[in-house]
């Protein structure tokens, strides 16, 4: 049996990009956002790469894993990236610290160690048998683009902190866009003014707004108008299961031909789970759901479907990793549901790993989330792929196609080693704008 590759190096960098201050249910993005990338050497002298989110126990797990990666075969992918993933949940299993501004969404992140390595691992094997990652998943290559939706957010004035917001200045020759995704939007006019700038940018067709920000109502009028502005446009709104049931209900119930779907717009309460009122949502309002906040893992995900609570998960790679992610393509195009992608803020690497996920998912699949147009520019790799016309292609290089510009990793890092709150706090920024600000699952950020 002639041996795959050796995996001679691992490197875990965590890195930090500049960010806006993006309004969510959570608080207040920072001025910086947080990713890690793991990067694996084999012995045939290609580099494997991964991105993740950034939290202290994925650094911790990844870290310690380095030992039990580096001297193995990348043919023995499946065995390493099980093994970490019994050690990944000892490690969930230890009492873990309540992360500051806690999110119910937050626990999948202790899963994105296993996902990052899955990534760098097939990075590497799609090297060796000189075939993109998309080739790896599932049924293969199902398209050649993917289509991508703009990711509006409400967006705070950064003036009223002293933190280090970028300003967006106007430059001769660039883009609106650069300068606006900076710039305060608390209005519906404002927000359909970054819509605008979006699409002229990137050419989306659909867009999705953060909500959990402002009263309800005030969120679908600003839907309502971006619908006015682009008909021909899917649209929804994620509130985060910030609304309850009754008001999700009430809120959404007229809202057909102009919201597409809704995702997360209510969720537990009163002793019911989210996957309960979802589906009572559902068959309340006869409107489509999408979630990342209560199928995430497949106990959650059984449930879900059994109650038939959702129409669109949203597998995000960096927690279900690629090869779960694309195993729910199948589920769904078996079982007429709806394959999405959830995000976070990410860099390059990331935005590779949702179009090889995109391109692999079988059936038909709703416009995935990205963050990217609010980090575009900041680069971590060679290469990054473009959003053209809304979409997302892959370019013809084998494995994840990408290849990090280490120069850019360096800057990235040492932005990293300079932040005193490394682990994502969006209470931080909040409270700057109200004071003494706290996280309220059941309650709009702005509504105090
Ligand atoms: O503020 C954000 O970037 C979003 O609220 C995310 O934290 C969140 O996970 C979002 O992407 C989502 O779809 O829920
Ligand atoms: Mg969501």
């Amino acid at each position: 049996m002639s041996d795959t590759p050796k995996i001679v190096e691992m490197q875990v960098i965590p890195v930090a990009g500049y960010d806006s201050m993006l309004l969510n249910i959570a608080g207040a993005h920072n001025c910086y956002f947080t990713r890690i990338l793991l990067v694996l050497k084999d012995s045939e002298g290609h580099t494997g790469v991964g991105e993740s989110p950034a939290t202290g126990v994925v650094l911790k797990i990844l870290n310690e894993a380095i030992p039990h990666i580096v001297g193995q075969e990348i043919g023995k992918m499946n065995q390493l990236v099980s093994d970490l993933h019994k050690r990944d949940l000892e490690e969930n299993r230890a009492p873990q610290p309540v992360l500051p501004g806690f999110r119910p969404w937050d626990l999948e992140r202790h899963h994105n160690a296993v996902a990052v390595l899955e990534t760098a691992l097939l990075d590497l094997m799609g090297q060796h048998l000189n075939q993109p990652v998309a080739q790896l998943l599932g049924p293969g290559k199902q398209r050649d683009e993917v289509p991508v939706l703009g990711y509006l957010f409400y967006i705070a004035d950064r003036q009223k902190t002293d933190l280090a917001y970028q300003e967006g200045k106007v430059q001769p020759g660039q883009h609106a866009w650069y300068h606006l995704r900076h710039q305060e939007a608390m209005t519906h006019e404002k927000v359909v003014q970054l819509a605008e700038a979006a699409q002229d940018k990137y050419g989306f067709k659909d867009f999705k707004l953060k909500g959990g920000v402002l009263a309800g109502e005030a969120e679908i009028d600003t839907v309502r108008a971006l619908k006015q502005r682009f008909p021909q446009a899917r649209i929804t709104v994620d509130p985060n299961a910030s609304w309850s049931l009754d008001q999700a209900i009430a809120l959404c119930k007229d809202m057909h031909g102009i919201l597409s779907y809704v995702e997360d717009p209510c969720g537990a309460e009163q002793g019911f789970s989210g996957r309960e009122t979802l589906a009572e949502f559902k068959r309340a309002t006869g409107l489509p759901v999408a979630t990342n906040m209560i199928a995430n893992d497949w106990r959650q995900m059984s449930h879900a479907l059994q109650l038939n609570a959702i129409d669109i998960p949203l597998a995000d790679p960096h927690y279900w990793s690629m090869r779960g992610a694309n195993t729910i393509g199948t589920l769904c195009n078996a079982w007429g549901l709806t394959l999405g992608c959830h995000s976070n803020n990410h860099f390059d690497v990331s935005l590779a790993m949702l179009a090889h996920l995109g391109v692999a998912a079988p059936g038909d699949i709703t416009p995935f989330d990205t963050h990217w147009i609010w980090q575009e520019g900041q680069h971590l790799t060679k290469n990054p792929l473009q959003i053209k016309d809304g979409k997302l292609a892959l370019n013809e290089l084998p494995g994840l196609g990408v290849e990090l510009d280490m120069d850019a990793v360096g800057i990235a890092h040492q932005r990293y080693n300079t932040m005193t709150q490394k682990d994502r706090d969006d209470a931080i920024a909040m409270q700057y704008l109200i004071q003494g600000w706290k996280f309220d699952g059941k309650r709009a950020t702005l509504v105090r």
